[in-house]
């Protein structure tokens, strides 16, 4: 396949040769860290930049600080094999880029600019169509499910994009998340005068987050529950009638998820009880699901990142790591997909002001463009090895088949069912 190697050795050439570029675009976007849904720099930069670069875009495709940018080689004769690549870019609140959204950016434009390069170089084998959607809000609401409502991956072949983490890996099981907001109601009264008068919404909180952490002994190792209390009260002499908390839970399928969310309701209506106060549970962002793993696709991206000088963990290694959450996971149960995580240089762990720093240095660069190098060639396997393609597609859905999904969720559509950064516990070998 000497074409096939040609193609890979453009695509680093080419993403070498808009290094500086890529650069200034995720340096702009470290900059100017947004939160989710307001990425209105990250937006405007990446639409600037991809119509500079001659692709057809379509800026506020379905959301405001979403986008679209297409490509495509000359038709032939069979159907085209549509390619896609996500970049994220929203940022956390008070620590700005601390999950390194602005490089997934840059691996995304980078990857999408290297595989276009190739394929312009040479005849492909059958038309190849390159979209690269911008997904706004990934740390909070999950851009990618209203992406999915709204129909933006239903022709896609493959989709692909990387993470920042400590180390490189091809998979790791993010989990599904279920957020929920909890608000108790109370009574008002003089903390000392008439303490029997009131009913005391923050015991009612207290009681919730040690009722959680009781529960904590008989959950599965793999299930995650954290919180925080965001209101609880106004002043020490007024019993408090308002308090409000913020919970994740967290477990890697959709069924252990719902069975963790009724054990979890328990604890905090039971907290209600106790207390006399009225409780209210509530959920505005859509549920995560977990990451479906796809081996062909995994195994195809580690062996090109091997070329580039990549090092990974053994499978088992990476499968019993843990990660977060990411509304990539319904994405995987759309299309096949693919979510490695790769290392910037630093021993930082994400969702921390290290982290941040370490996303924005001049050292993240070469790990940055190595990872989209690897995606772009993992494209290229996609394309010119159609035997591949189909090993893909019936690993997706073995990876379907065997996740019990509980009923009453429907994965195709009804995005109302269940679904972290800890730390990424792949760590580099040279560190
Ligand atoms: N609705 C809350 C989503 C939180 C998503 C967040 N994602 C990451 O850290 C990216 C790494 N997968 C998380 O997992 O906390």
């Amino acid at each position: 396949m000497a074409l096939l190697k040609q193609c890979k050795q453009q695509v680093c050439d080419v993403i070498e040769q808009e290094s500086e570029k890529l650069h200034a675009l995720s340096q702009d976007i470290w900059k100017t860290p947004e939160l989710a849904y307001k990425e209105h720099t990250a937006h405007q930069l990446l639409t600037s930049f991809f119509s500079s670069q001659a692709w057809e875009v379509q800026a506020h495709y379905h959301l405001d600080t979403a986008f679209r940018a297409q490509w495509s080689s000359e038709a032939t004769d069979c159907p085209p094999l549509h390619v896609g690549f996500l970049c994220e870019y929203d940022a956390m609140p008070e620590i700005g880029h601390a999950c390194g959204h602005n490089l997934i950016a840059e691996v995304g434009a980078a990857a999408a600019l290297g595989l276009r390069g190739a394929l312009e170089s040479v005849q492909p084998p059958r038309q190849v169509q390159i979209t690269v959607l911008g997904t706004p809000a990934e740390e909070d609401g999950g851009g990618k499910i209203d992406l999915i409502k709204a129909g933006a991956f239903e022709d896609m072949d493959v989709v692909l994009m990387a993470h920042p983490a400590q180390g490189d890996a091809g998979y790791i099981p993010d989990e599904a998340i279920h957020d929920v907001t909890v608000k108790y109601y109370g009574k008002a009264s003089h903390a000392s005068a008439y303490p029997w008068e009131g009913i005391n919404a923050l015991d009612a909180a207290i009681l919730a987050y040690n009722n959680i952490s009781v529960l904590r002994q008989q959950m599965k190792p793999t299930w995650r529950v954290h919180g925080i209390i965001k209101n609880g009260g106004v002043k020490p002499n007024i019993i408090p009638d308002y308090t409000e908390l913020e919970f994740y839970l967290r477990a890697p399928s959709l069924k252990d998820l719902a069975d963790l969310r009724e054990k979890s309701y328990a604890c905090f209506n039971s907290a209600a009880t106790a207390t006399g106060c009225k409780v209210e549970l509530s959920s505005s962002t859509h549920d995560f699901y977990d990451v479906l793993p796809n081996k062909t696709l995994a195994k195809t991206y580690k062996e090109n990142g091997k070329q580039v000088g990549m090092w990974f963990a053994s499978e088992e290694t990476e499968l019993n790591a843990m990660a977060g959450s990411t509304d990539f996971g319904n994405v995987t149960y759309e299309v096949p997909g693919l979510h490695p995580y790769f290392y910037i240089g630093s021993n930082a762990f994400n969702h921390t002001a290290e982290y941040t720093e370490a996303a924005g240095s001049e050292k993240a660069q070469y790990y940055t463009l190595r990872t989209a190098k690897s995606l772009a060639m993992t494209a290229l396997d996609v394309i010119f090895n159609p035997d591949l393609l189909e090993s893909i597609r019936q690993d997706w859905k073995m990876a379907k088949e065997m996740e019990d999904i509980p009923s009453g969720i429907d994965t195709a559509r009804d995005l109302n069912c269940r679904a972290g950064c800890s730390s990424f516990h792949i760590k580099n070998k040279t560190e």
